[in-house]
């Protein structure tokens, strides 16, 4: 079935129109990445399809229903979560926030909401840290804490915004296969921003942007040389060939978690990219 399906959609960020009119689906069970250059209007975009932002044209369905309607049942990580300095908030407490939509600010947590909130810290392994204030942890550890408290809301739609960006490769790891979890183990649906190209080609649906929805479709559809060089201009994108001293190959046969499978053909040192120098 279709997750999200937008006609022309036009979307203003205060007096700014970030979003020209752009029409796309995303299917349901999959993971979508919407990518684009610096301001291009994936967080915008993000925010329309979580309801938070109506458009102020067309119209965007989540499940064939006006977005509004079905906000409640989507869990939306935002890029950034800003609490006052010295507020004495624990991971605990960030990561339990997700189930108040559930329960009300007061309301009192039955053992699901517990299990909810124990099995988020859990796999994004920050149990150690439950009881740190969110000030004593570093960026990484503080945007898995984020993620967290998103899955603990158990929804079937999880929208994160660059879940990846600037974090290390072990909470990368974490973070992609919870990603793959949401969706292979429990049919959930996730969309993330991201600017890593390789991220979006082992993405299931790919949408990329540019002021407007330049492209959507499967990787392959989408990260073609034309729509790149439209969305990240001419001159972006260098041919395959040594260009740090490195050799970049062909991105090779990838699993469906989109780890590169082994060939002998690679040398170790080689980088496994078609996207290099965007
Ligand atoms: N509150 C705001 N008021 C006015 N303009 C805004 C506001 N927030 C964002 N914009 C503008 O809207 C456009 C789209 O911003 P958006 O944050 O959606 O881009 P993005 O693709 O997510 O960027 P990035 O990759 O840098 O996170 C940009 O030109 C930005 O400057």
């Amino acid at each position: 079935m279709t997750l999200v399906t937008a006609r022309d959609i036009v979307l203003y960020r205060g007096s700014h129109r970030a979003v020209s009119a752009s029409s796309f689906t995303i299917p349901e069970g999959k993971i979508t990445a919407v990518i684009g250059p610096n301001g291009s209007g994936k967080t915008t975009l993000l925010q329309a399809i979580a309801g938070i932002l109506a458009p102020s044209a067309g119209e965007i369905q989540v499940l064939g229903k006006p977005v509004k309607e079905v906000r409640q049942d989507i869990s939306f990580v935002m890029q950034s979560v800003v609490f006052p300095t010295g507020t004495p908030i624990t991971v605990k407490d960030v990561v339990s926030m997700g189930r108040y939509a559930q329960r009300g600010w007061f309301g009192i947590f039955r053992p699901t909401d517990r299990n909810a909130i124990q099995y988020a810290m859990d796999v994004m392994n920050i149990t150690d840290l439950k009881n740190r204030h969110l000030e004593e942890l570093s960026g990484g550890q503080r945007q898995r804490v984020y993620v967290a408290q998103g899955i603990a809301q158990g929804h079937e739609i999880l929208v994160l915004d660059e879940p990846m960006t600037g974090l290390d490769l072990t909470s990368m790891r974490i973070i992609d296969e919870v990603i793959h979890a949401e969706v292979d183990d429990h049919g959930h649906s996730v969309i993330l921003t991201t600017h890593d190209l390789d991220e979006a080609a082992a993405a299931d649906h790919v949408i990329l942007m540019d002021g407007r929805v330049i492209a959507a479709g499967t990787p392959d559809e989408v990260l073609t040389r034309d729509n790149l060089e439209a969305a990240y201009g001419l001159g972006s994108l260098h041919e395959p060939a040594a260009i740090d001293g490195t050799t970049v190959v062909e991105l090779p046969e990838c699993t469906a978690h989109g780890d590169a499978l082994e060939s002998e053909e690679h040398q170790p040192g080689e980088r496994y990219s078609r996207y290099e120098a965007l």
